[in-house]
């Protein structure tokens, strides 16, 4: 059963983490879901997966793979017999660099469809399709189908091989819509963001460019400057990593490829943010330098306070005000089915998981799985839980 206004059905170009986990949620929404990708093996583990079928007909670039796909040649899933169904939206979930192009070229290729792109910087590619209008390749009603728009959710992790469906529960989703977007592309892109679980934020492409060079472009740089001193690092003082580290540095193991590609592309906003870190940076060294003249330990507690007090804004759970939870820490074996256990006891004992991760402390066999829940249930979560066995600490 289609979801409410997205136009079926949905293709999606470029199937790796994010192209497949659209496609896995939008298949669970009960959408028509085509998938394209110009490698053969992205296509077909997006398609194994569960979200979609092949596209069946080459739209991607002329290689000798695609033809021989068109042949019949491969995997037998496609072939050229086949007609091409009309999609009618057309999601363009490729790397940034080409996602310009791709989406002119749905633009062209599918008359009736609407195109969106989901691509990490909105204004390079906005011009590129308004150039398209200038130099004649687009009319201003083809460009009026076309919606950037942009997932705040993704991974460290490319492929499709690290989809997930529910990646975009809860997250927000920018739309960025001109005067010139006609108000059915605007819907449909918004009701795919809907139906896949994210809450919709609309905002000129510059404003969303300036907002992420500060809330993911520059996170992106922090965690690659921070782990890339690690690399002569003896394992001895590697071997005592704890939470700091590892809170700082997740997204350090992104993909350099993509990340080359979001970084050049929104290279005066992040420029701007980077020469006040290096102001910050400066100031700091020049007290390190002397940490027992007057002030300067006034100057690092006022450094950490600016810190506290920046955290402090950073929205929390579904867009809402931060809102400090209780940890539960329960410790569990590390062995399979103890963390479905322990969630089994929380559930029964009535209390509801605001957040959850799970800790590894180096050289045990334990885990420690800590449970955000609000303040006033802690004590009875704690309660429940001892009672039934569980260690928390
Ligand atoms: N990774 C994230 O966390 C994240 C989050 C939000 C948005 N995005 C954006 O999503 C897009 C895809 O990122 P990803 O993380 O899924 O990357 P990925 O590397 O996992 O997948 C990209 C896929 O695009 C394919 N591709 C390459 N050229 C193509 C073309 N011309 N036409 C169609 N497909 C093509 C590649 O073969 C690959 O399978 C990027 O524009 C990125 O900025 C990424
Ligand atoms: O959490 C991650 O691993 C991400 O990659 C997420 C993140 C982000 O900065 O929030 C990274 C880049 C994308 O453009 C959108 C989302």
């Amino acid at each position: 059963m289609a979801p409410r206004s997205v136009p079926e059905p949905v293709l999606i170009r470029g199937t790796g983490l994010l192209g497949t986990s659209i496609g896995l949620g939008l298949r669970s929404a009960g959408a028509d879901t085509y998938l394209s990708d110009p490698s053969p093996s992205a296509q077909a583990v997006a398609v194994d997966i569960g979200a979609g079928r092949p596209f069946p007909g080459d739209i991607t670039a002329s290689s000798a793979a695609s033809a021989a796909v068109e042949a019949g040649s491969t995997d037998g899933t496609t072939t050229g017999a086949e007609t091409a169904p009309v999609p009618g939206v057309v999601v363009v979930a490729a790397p940034p660099d080409v996602a310009g192009q791709v989406v002119i070229d749905s633009l062209v290729r599918f008359p009736g469809a609407v195109v969106l792109d989901i691509a990490s910087v909105k204004g390079a590619i906005r011009r590129e399709v308004d150039a398209a209008v200038v130099g004649g390749h687009l009319t201003p009603a083809q460009a009026a189908r076309y919606v950037g728009t942009h997932p705040m959710a993704g991974r460290e992790r490319s492929g499709p091989v690290a989809a997930r469906g529910a990646l975009f529960t809860a997250a927000p989703w920018v739309v960025c819509a001109k005067e010139e977007t006609s108000p059915e592309a605007v819907s449909v892109a918004e009701e795919i963001a809907r139906v896949l679980g994210a809450t919709v934020h609309r905002m000129t492409a510059e404003d969303h460019d300036a907002s992420v060079a500060l809330i993911s472009h520059l996170p992106q740089i922090a965690a690659s400057l921070v782990s890339s001193r690690l690399q002569e690092t003896p394992a001895q003082s590697l071997a005592l990593s704890g939470n700091g580290l590892r809170d700082t540095t997740r997204i350090a193991a992104s993909d350099p490829q993509l990340w080359v590609q979001i970084l050049a592309a929104n290279a005066p906003d992040i420029l701007e943010i980077l020469y006040g870190v290096r102001e910050d940076l400066d100031r700091l060294i020049a007290t390190m330098e002397e940490p027992t003249a007057p002030g300067a330990r006034l100057d690092i507690a006022q450094l950490i306070a600016e810190g506290n007090a920046g955290h402090a804004r950073i929205p929390g759970k579904h867009g809402a005000p931060p809102q400090a939870f209780a940890v539960v820490t329960v410790i569990v074996d590390d062995t399979p089915g103890q963390i479905s256990a322990v969630l089994q006891d929380v559930g029964e004992a009535g209390v509801n998981v605001e957040d959850l991760r799970m800790d590894h402390s180096a050289g045990h066999e334990v885990g420690m799985l800590e449970i955000s829940v609000l303040p006033g249930r802690k004590q009875d979560l704690t309660d429940a839980l001892t009672a039934q066995g569980w260690k928390v600490v």
